[in-house]
């Protein structure tokens, strides 16, 4: 499929407004894409992303699961690590250079201070003079030759698969030139798209739940079986290639596979009233003040050959960054498992610390062993999704909590107390409000946040906030927001990013942003300068004292209440916010949205 096609169609979704007609389109789009080209032979980029995953993972991507992932702003698979690595900066300098010789990096950003978004900045541009340059980028990349051919969705993709590859001295060179060698070949409206795929705003109003109706209407599977199988896969292209290849009987078959990421199950605020009003018992666990972690085992042919695996809740590989959590993998563990839990820092006696001392290790990638030194983390497992060739996911919340205590203890311990089970959440079941009052006051005694309440009999759904998983905490609620823009301080303050603007997200697929006020009490000189370091590299505009920053930064806050307000677009302002700390296990994604401020507000 030629990329002015994909182009096109992408251009007819974004200004269409009504739901129905975009999952119409979208199925038009991937019905389209049979009957483009087949695959070329001999492609040398293989989707291959880490560790133990199943074969099925390593198949060469079609236009199809390409075009799948595209479209919703994806290059590759969610569960896979892999990514393009590209600041806005390397964007603006091979859009710059592929418009031609007088135009500067400075020029596309001061039209992007103008404009306000890239995919327009891109398109103001006529890179069609620039042809006969491709060699110019001294790439080998199909995308540099300029043959004539127009540009494919499968040449951008190997193109961006090469650059996600480069690593080391000369990289990011590297990467402008890999870049300027598609934009080289782009007319505007393919640059426009283009420059939004890279920089991850695509935002074209194309969800989850739209890719999922329309491989059900392109390949006339059911709606259910589909939304399983991306639970499990976490592939929005490889769901689409089976329903097109296999069918229904292709998506059941459809499983986890140790090593691939799913997504976390989430939890909503609640109550021991409403939880015991809905079920019959709840399931009563502490609430562990730490990082998400999933675990993934895979047992070796000789015991110490164990591959572990540890994902933070964005599916990100931190495992490097937890040597502890390997050690307790490989010591504990003898079959093909993947836990759910938490990673806690703990002090010499095993006392828990707070979540912010999580944090300095988390995803640290430099001196993991000077930071171990400073801070010692333990994981605790509350969840078992899959256990020794057996998917746990459709079992009640009891099976899969039995099944970890067996996983987590060998043979000869299975007669000891859960208690003394290293690395297990425990799990008490009571209709008893006396009782869940009386483990909340000994989880809070512990150094706990508070308790999480289960339904029992629930089962495990990856990606949902559901009413199934509720948390009880004594704070009031904060806002994940994220950090949209900021201003430079004045006098002592003038060389640090002082006051920080505050988005949630919006929109149908929950891909925009609206603003909801700024914060800038509760912060110490010496954070706020933590702070610069951390958002300075994500300026994208300045204005006098103001900039504009890239959304990739989260920030929890505190706030007196929400009111509504013609300020911010939003429609809503947060009063007395209060900054309380860097979300940094979050992504932009990951940060509240417009709906909860306003079930907030009720
Ligand atoms: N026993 C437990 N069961 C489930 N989740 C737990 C448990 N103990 C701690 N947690 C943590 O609590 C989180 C559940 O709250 P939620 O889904 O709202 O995540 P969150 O947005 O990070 O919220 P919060 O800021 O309250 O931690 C889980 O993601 C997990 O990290």
């Amino acid at each position: 499929m030629e990329f002015a096609t994909f182009a096109q169609r992408v251009a007819a979704i974004e200004a269409e407004p009504a739901d129905l007609e975009i999952v119409a389109l979208v199925t038009e789009l991937f019905e389209e894409t049979l009957e483009s080209a087949p695959l070329e032979d001999g492609n040398p980029c293989s989707d291959a992303g880490h560790g133990t995953a199943t074969p099925d993972d390593f198949d060469t991507p079609d236009n199809l699961e390409i075009v799948a992932r595209f479209v919703q702003g994806r290059v590759f698979p969610a569960w896979q690590s892999r990514t393009l690595d590209i600041g806005p900066s390397t964007c603006y300098e091979a859009i710059a250079r592929a418009a031609g010789t007088n135009v500067r990096t400075d020029d596309v950003e001061a039209r992007l201070a103008d404009i306000g978004e890239i995919g327009e900045v891109a398109a103001s541009y006529d890179f069609g003079g620039q042809q006969g340059l491709g060699a110019f980028g001294g790439g080998s990349s199909s995308a540099n030759t300029t043959d004539g051919t127009d540009l494919t969705v499968r040449e951008v993709y190997e193109t961006l698969s090469e650059l996600a590859a480069a690593e080391g001295a000369g990289s990011q060179d590297r990467k402008v030139d890999l870049l300027f060698g598609l934009v080289n070949r782009c007319s505007s409206e393919e640059a426009r798209y283009l420059a939004r795929l890279v920089l991850s705003e695509m935002r074209i109003g194309v969800g989850e739940g739209t890719v999922r109706d329309a491989i059900a209407e392109a390949f006339d599977v059911p709606g259910g079986e589909v939304e399983r199988a991306l639970q499990v896969s976490n592939d929005y292209g490889q769901v689409a290639r089976v329903a097109r290849d296999d069918g229904l009987e292709g998506l059941t078959q459809l499983d986890l596979a140790v090593g691939r990421p799913v997504q976390a199950m989430l939890a909503q605020a609640g109550t021991v009233t409403d939880a015991l009003e809905e079920w019959e018992q709840a399931a009563v666990e502490w609430k562990y003040d730490g990082a998400r972690i999933q675990l993934h085992y895979q047992p070796g042919t000789n015991p110490d050959a164990g591959a572990t695996e540890v994902f933070s809740r964005n599916m990100e590989d931190v495992t490097d960054a937890l040597p502890e959590v390997v050690e307790f993998a490989e010591e504990t563990l003898e079959e093909a498992v993947i836990l759910d839990g938490e990673v806690v820092a703990i002090d010499d006696d095993g006392t828990p610390l707070p979540f912010q001392e999580v944090l300095k290790r988390f995803r640290r990638k430099h001196d993991v062993e000077k930071a171990r030194e400073d801070v010692t983390v333990r994981p605790v497992f509350f969840d078992c999704l899959h256990a020794d060739g057996d998917d746990l996911l459709e079992e009640p919340l009891t099976i899969r909590h039995d099944r970890l205590e067996a996983v987590l203890c060998d043979g000869d311990e299975r007669s000891r107390s859960p208690e003394n089970v290293d690395g297990l959440s425990l799990l008490w079941q009571s209709d008893d409000p006396e009782k869940i009052e009386s483990i909340d006051a000994e989880a809070l005694e512990g150094g706990h946040e508070g308790i999480m309440l289960k339904n029992p009999e629930s089962t495990y759904s990856p990606g949902r906030r559901g009413k199934h998983w509720r948390k009880r905490k004594p704070d009031v609620e904060t806002l994940d927001c994220v950090v949209t823009g900021a201003e430079w301080g004045e006098g002592r303050r003038a060389t640090f990013l002082g006051t920080f603007e505050l988005s949630v997200r919006a929109g149908e697929a929950g891909d925009e942003l609206e603003t909801v006020g700024k914060v800038a009490t509760g912060i110490t000189d010496e954070k706020l300068e933590e702070l610069t370091e951390l958002l300075e590299p994500h300026i994208t505009a300045e204005e006098g004292q103001e900039v504009d920053l890239e959304p990739e930064v989260v920030f929890e806050v505190g706030y007196e209440e929400i009111q509504t307000s013609p300020t911010y677009s939003s429609g809503y302002a947060l009063r007395f916010p209060r900054f309380v700390g860097v979300r940094s296990d979050k992504a932009t994604a990951d940060a509240d949205s417009l709906e909860r401020l306003e079930r907030l507000r009720d």
